[in-house]
């Protein structure tokens, strides 16, 4: 099945610097597209609750800041950046009683529409621009002249020209730069739940921290561990990124690359390709969300308790010690940009 992919010349970045835009919530995404879109000569406002901490961020760099409510109110397209699990609860108080005929409803991920939390009204366009990229990289590439993949999906084409107007906003923080794929809210999220848990996040933390137990319960250094399954597999998904697997198997040695042809499908087994399964099947069966969704409710004290697990995994210990001495490698968790 063939994809649609546009590009900055497809874009008409006049629709959106003709509307009046509320980026709701100022975190990872919110930052990126608040600031991308005033660069790109957009006006923005920044919805956040009186005692949200993002506030002093988005004022210190100049941007209007009000409620959710009041922002949504002098917005024409309202964006929803906010939690995934807030954003049923922000809808309901502060965006739905303040939408009107015309305006537009953007999300930077299908969660909420998927799984039917929010259910908007028909008068209002539905789409989504959602960056192939965690948004402090999507407002680094933007400053660098450059842009991450954006996916656009519109589920509600009420004024007729939703879909423009989402690869209008996808241009203006970059996403045209790279290439913005149309695609649908269930596609979009159940692929990217898929990827997040099975490959990048999930998989790759899991795959790193096992490789570090493996070398240093037999006795090596940690130090040279965490070169090895950390540092490095940065430097390998380059050449993966720069020119696929075969660009990467073109720059390692024979001896590396025998190696990855015959061990890595003894790591890679056929039961954890059935784990992949199982574990898409949950997303899109919603058995996933309905986790999360719950989880979140009842006080996240599980995903307290493995978040606290992750960050004293003893890999953390000797990468910190190891980036302190790569001044260019190292950055603060929380930096923006
Ligand atoms: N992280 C990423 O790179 C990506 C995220 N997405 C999607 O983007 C959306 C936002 O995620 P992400 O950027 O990670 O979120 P973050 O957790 O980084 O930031 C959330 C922001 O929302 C604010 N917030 C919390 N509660 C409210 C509220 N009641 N009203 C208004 N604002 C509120 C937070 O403020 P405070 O400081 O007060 O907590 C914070 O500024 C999600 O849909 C996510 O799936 C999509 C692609 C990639
Ligand atoms: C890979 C994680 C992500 O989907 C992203 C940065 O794209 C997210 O939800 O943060
Ligand atoms: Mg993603
Ligand atoms: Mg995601």
């Amino acid at each position: 099945m063939s994809v649609e992919i546009f590009y900055d010349d497809d874009a008409d970045l006049s629709i959106i610097q003709g509307r009046k835009v509320a980026v709701i919530g100022y975190g990872s995404q919110g930052h990126a597209h608040a600031l991308s879109l005033r660069d790109s000569g957009v006006d923005v406002r920044i919805g956040l609750p009186e005692g949200s901490k993002s506030r002093a961020k988005a004022e210190e760099e100049g941007l209007r800041v009000l409620t959710p409510a009041e922002a949504s109110a002098e917005a024409d397209l309202i964006m929803i950046l906010a939690p995934d699990t807030k954003q049923r609860f922000i809808y309901s108080e502060d965006i739905e009683p303040n939408l009107k005929d015309g305006d537009a409803l953007f999300f930077g991920h299908g969660f909420n529409i998927r799984y039917e939390l929010i259910k908007p009204p028909a008068n209002v366009d539905v789409a989504m621009v959602a960056p192939k990229g965690p948004g402090h990289l999507v407002r680094r590439q933007f400053v660098d002249g450059k842009g991450v993949p954006a996916l656009i999906a519109v589920e509600q084409d009420a004024s007729g020209n939703a879909q423009a107007l989402a690869l209008s906003y996808a241009a203006a923080i970059g996403g045209a730069r790279a290439g913005v794929i149309k695609t649908t809210f269930k596609e979009e999220t159940e692929t990217d739940l898929f990827g997040e848990q099975a490959v990048l996040c999930g998989g790759a933390s899991a795959l790193v921290q096992t490789g570090f137990e493996v070398l240093t319960e037999a006795g090596y250094a940690p130090e040279i561990a965490y070169f090895e399954v950390l540092h490095e597999l940065k430097l390998i998904v380059d050449l993966m990124y720069e020119g696929g697997i075969a660009r990467m198997r073109y720059s390692i040695s024979d001896t590396a690359e025998y190696g990855d042809l015959t061990r890595g499908p003894r790591v890679i087994t056929p039961a954890v390709k059935e784990e992949m399964k199982k574990i898409l099947g949950e997303i899109q069966d919603g058995t996933f969300a309905r986790e999360w969704v719950g989880e979140d409710e009842t006080g996240r004290a599980t995903f307290r308790k493995l978040q606290e697990a992750g960050e004293q995994h003893p890999i953390e210990e000797t990468g910190k010690k190891l980036r302190g001495l790569m001044s260019w490698v190292d950055r603060p968790i929380t930096e923006t940009a």
